[in-house]
């Protein structure tokens, strides 16, 4: 498979390792203008660059018929814009807030939960997430759809980044701290007790090699997807 990287970051680089012992050839590595870029030989695009860059890197692809996956957090208000593209264009993208198959089933834990937690009136959640200090967005991706999993079966209607006094807000809090790569944690407290449940990268070959799977699993097809067609969970 001929892969573009677009954004040779922490993870372009992770990205590459990955696909080229899959036996994969990588045709471009483009870190600005995707414009002037050929892309007639790209059997797909993966887009882990910055949140100013990824709508355009993104809609290029699908205007070009290159499968795109994209991991880049920090641009879902245009995510609407992509998929109605990606229909009238009859492109095929994935996006994932994470791909890794740990936080892909720690996603399914934190929504079995959600529905259990539902029940029971005496508890609040908050989430807390730690990345390494070169983050540009808080909260992050992942924080974001665990909220929004978590808003899909309870009462809450909203998240908010930090502490918030009102009862149907989520809170968010965002740590930064030296080379951590991704750490979440879900905790629901009563006065009686605390359930908490957490997922801890220890490095970024998870996300990687998430993202290079989803690149093999859509490079024939046609719609958009999310991770849990990829695995099949
Ligand atoms: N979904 C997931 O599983 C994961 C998502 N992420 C997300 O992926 C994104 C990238 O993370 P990470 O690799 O750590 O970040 P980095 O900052 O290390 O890499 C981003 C890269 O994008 C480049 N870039 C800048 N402008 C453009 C452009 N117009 N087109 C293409 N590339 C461009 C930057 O180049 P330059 O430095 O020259 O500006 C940089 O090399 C972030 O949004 C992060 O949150 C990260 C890990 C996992
Ligand atoms: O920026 C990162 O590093 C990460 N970003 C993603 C996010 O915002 O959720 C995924 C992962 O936690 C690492």
């Amino acid at each position: 498979m001929n892969i573009a990287l677009l954004g040779y970051g922490r993870m372009g680089k992770e990205i590459e390792k990955v696909a080229l012992q899959r036996g994969h050839t990588i045709v471009h590595k483009i870190s600005s203008d995707i414009a002037s870029y050929d892309f007639t030989n790209v059997d797909v695009a993966i887009d882990f660059s910055i949140p100013s860059a990824a709508f355009q890197n993104i809609t290029h692809c699908i205007k070009q018929q290159v499968p795109v996956i994209s991991g880049t957090t920090g641009w879902l208000e245009k995510y609407d814009e992509v998929i109605a593209l990606c229909e009238a264009e009859k492109g095929a993208f994935i996006y994932a807030s994470n791909f890794s198959l740990g936080v892909n089933i720690f996603f399914e834990m934190n929504t079995y939960l959600a529905k259990m937690m539902s029940q029971l009136e005496d508890y609040n959640v908050d989430i807390e997430e730690i990345h390494h200090t070169k983050k540009l967005d808080a909260p992050s991706g992942t924080a974001i759809t665990l909220a929004e999993d978590i808003m899909q079966h309870t009462d809450y209607t909203n998240w908010k980044l930090d502490k918030t006094e009102a009862a149907d807000e989520i809170p968010i809090v965002a740590k930064r701290i030296p080379d951590v790569p991704g750490t979440h944690e879900i905790t629901y407290t009563s006065s009686i007790d605390t359930i908490a449940i957490k997922h801890e990268a220890h490095n970024r070959q998870g996300f990687a090699l998430g993202a290079v799977v989803a690149a093999e699993w859509i490079q024939n097809s046609v719609g958009v997807y999310t991770m849990k067609d990829v695995l099949n969970i």
